[in-house]
């Protein structure tokens, strides 16, 4: 369970995120819907313990991210880039990783088969396409077998088999129980992922509920987005 609690984020005089609150329940694959510039990675970055809030707090299972005591092995989570060094191999990162968190070495071929990199294990990872680059970000997030997963654009890069993969290995994670949040500017993508949403815009939530819920009564959910948000110009977020 994820649990975010009033938070207020700044960037110097810009308020990035303004007192957001929202929770990300298990078993559903929740997705964090905004334009460029809504907030959307700034709330995940202190979600999992990279940036500090000024107000209110962002929990994962009702501890702050750098309590965890074995974070990996608690939340995967996929930022910017795959997060490997340049020079190194996907295999020499990942046993890395592995190494330095306690992590068997077996689980190194197992989600080197999940995010199709077997055959790529061995490229630098500098040589890497932008596609290949999220997959081993994936695949490092999956190492430590977590119940949640935080990720940051998945998609983004990805060519077609790559989002439909993912969208399928997402939905299957999730239908194990377990808890996804994703983040994403595209809406097709959210429409076709997520089974619940939560929508920010300029900071703040203008939308919070299932999927069907949010889109009912509109032709899509891009229909339903502009609804929303040129509806929603004073604070407060609408809730189902
Ligand atoms: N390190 C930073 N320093 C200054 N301003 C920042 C910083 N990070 C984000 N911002 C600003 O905070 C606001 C929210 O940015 P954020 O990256 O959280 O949005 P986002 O929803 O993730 O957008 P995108 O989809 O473009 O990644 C934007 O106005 C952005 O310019």
């Amino acid at each position: 369970m994820i649990e975010i609690n009033s938070l207020t984020k700044r960037h110097g005089r810009k308020v990035a995120v303004d007192n957001v609150s929202f929770t990300v329940a298990p078993g559903r694959v929740t997705g964090f819907l905004g334009p460029n510039g809504a907030g959307k990675s700034s709330t995940l970055r202190v979600l999992l313990g990279l940036d500090s809030a000024d107000a209110g707090t962002a929990l994962i299972d009702g501890r702050p991210y750098r309590s965890l005591r074995n974070p990996l092995r608690t939340v995967g989570s996929l930022l910017d880039g795959s997060g490997g060094h340049r020079a190194r191999t996907a295999r020499a990162h990942l046993s890395w990783v592995a190494q330095s968190n306690g992590i068997r070495r077996s689980r190194i071929d197992e989600v080197l088969e999940l995010a199709g990199l077997t055959d790529a294990a061995g490229k630098r990872i500098g040589k890497y396409s932008l596609g290949m680059g999220r997959r081993l970000g994936l695949a490092t997030a999956l190492l430590g077998e977590p119940e949640l997963l935080v990720l940051d654009e998945p998609v983004n890069g990805l060519d077609p088999e790559g989002i439909r993969w993912i969208r399928r290995f997402l939905t299957e994670y999730a239908a194990d129980g377990r808890t996804v949040l994703l983040s994403s500017h595209l809406m097709s993508e959210m429409a076709g992922t997520a089974t619940d949403l939560v929508v920010i815009t300029e900071g703040r939530v203008v939308a919070d509920g299932p999927l069907e819920q949010i889109t009912a009564g509109h032709d899509s959910l891009e229909d339903a987005f502009f609804a929303l948000t040129d509806a929603n110009q004073e604070p407060g977020a609408r809730k189902w």
